[in-house]
């Protein structure tokens, strides 16, 4: 932005930005998953400790093992393979430094995966990749700079004038708070297109197994999921809040030490986002719809949840008396890929808008609902427009 003088007053050259009409929205999806290893999550724990070289712990294996089964995961990506371990069996330690050895790897697998997913959402956009106006990419792999962001620029030729911003370490809210900052650049800037990339590759929080760190290594797995505002709509996004739950920040958090990223998920992160879910909807639909929000129940919507975790989305199901069917995409998601922490909304979008395609009879009005460190809970109102004449 460059800012002149005259007549002694602070004044911009440029002129003044012009709003968009309406809410801004979803216009193309894609996803992706690298190609590295697919492990069934029957066959995790007995891998994972093999290549740990720790089968001496059986009764950690074995609670891995219990736990796996409770997970709601079928099989999961990831970008890790055996061999790369053994090439870098500091990995395995938390107490060696290997932070450098795994920013070196994921700069470049983490755009390059993004890159398989963008290409996907810009062909069913339909136009071309320097129409972008603004890059949003969410990652918790990005601890350099210039970061992912810049290499995802170069690798699709995005304009030398492209708008970037990276989001780092937002954990599984990445995807919510992405859309939430693209949807403001769209609203306030009159024809912006905004590619907003999600990637996470869990190379960067992998270690050996201890009595601290099983639960995360039971539940997430490697993915992209980058969008762009599209010339049909597929998602309207109304209005984004946030609510943070008081006295919980020590409940959920990711630390960056010299031996890798650390997670530390509390037992009571499923309860706690159970008790506290319908008070941040109620405020998010009153303040978005008003009156309006008051004809509408939980179980006329349609949900997009991230699934953090099997128990998240059970409760999530019985505090507000969802009916079976209401959870279906992110049940899948988290069944066929694990938490993707950032990336995993994206996927679930997508599943939905396939559910939507499929079925015909769709809600109008829908949630997203996203969880971060904070405790925070991230809430989007959502609307499907209505098909076009195209579309039917
Ligand atoms: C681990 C689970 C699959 C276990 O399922 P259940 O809770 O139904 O089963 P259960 O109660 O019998 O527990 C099985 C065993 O796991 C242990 N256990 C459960 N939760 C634990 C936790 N957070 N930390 C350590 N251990 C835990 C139990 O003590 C028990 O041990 P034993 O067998 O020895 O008695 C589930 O609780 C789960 O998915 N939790 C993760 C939720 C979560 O925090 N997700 C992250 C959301 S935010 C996010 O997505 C992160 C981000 O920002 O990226």
């Amino acid at each position: 932005m460059a800012i002149t003088q005259a007549n002694g007053a602070v004044r911009e050259s440029r002129p003044r930005r012009r709003h968009a009409e309406g809410p801004a929205a979803v216009l193309a999806i894609g996803t992706a998953n690298p190609s590295g290893t697919i492990v069934p999550q029957d066959e995790f724990a007995d891998q994972f400790f093999r290549m740990s070289n720790c089968d001496h712990l059986a009764d950690l294996k074995g609670k891995l093992n219990r736990i796996c089964k409770k997970t709601g995961i079928e099989k999961r990506h990831f970008h890790l393979t055996e061999e790369v371990l053994l090439a870098h069996p500091e990995f395995l330690d938390r107490e060696l430094p290997s932070l450098d050895a795994r920013i070196d790897m994921v700069a470049t697998a983490v755009p390059k995966l993004a890159e398989s997913a963008a290409l996907k959402a810009i062909a069913e956009w339909g136009c071309p990749a320097t129409d972008i106006t603004h890059l949003v990419f969410s990652t918790y792999s990005g601890c350099r700079a210039p970061s992912a962001d810049l290499e995802l620029a170069r690798l699709l030729n995005l304009r030398p004038t492209v708008s970037r911003t990276i989001l780092s370490l937002h954990g599984c809210y990445g995807g919510g708070r992405a859309l939430q900052l693209a949807k403001e650049l769209a609203e306030n800037n009159c024809g912006a297109r905004v590619l907003v990339a999600c990637a996470e590759i869990t190379l960067v929080c992998f270690a050996g197994p201890d009595g601290s760190n099983l639960v995360g290594h039971a539940l997430f797995g490697d993915g992209a999921g980058p969008f762009t505002g599209g010339e049909h709509p597929l998602f309207e996004m109304v209005s984004a809040t946030q609510t943070t739950i008081p006295r919980t920040e020590h409940a959920l958090g990711m630390q960056v030490a010299g031996g890798g990223i650390d997670f530390h998920l509390a037992i009571q992160v499923p309860s706690l986002i159970g008790q506290n879910v319908e008070q941040c909807l109620l405020g998010a639909f009153r303040a978005s719809l008003g009156d309006d929000a008051n004809d509408l129940t939980w179980n006329d919507m349609f949900w997009a949840v991230h699934p953090g975790g099997r128990p998240i989305l059970d409760n999530i199901e019985s505090v507000l008396k969802l009916g079976p069917k209401k959870l279906t995409s992110s049940q899948n998601v988290l069944h066929e890929y694990g938490n993707m922490s950032g990336a995993t909304i994206v996927f679930v979008l997508d599943d939905l808008r396939r559910r939507r395609e499929e079925e015909g009879e769709f809600p109008e009005w829908g949630a997203l609902l996203a969880f971060v460190p904070g405790i925070t809970v991230e809430t989007m109102v959502l609307r499907s427009p209505p098909r076009s004449v195209k579309e039917n």
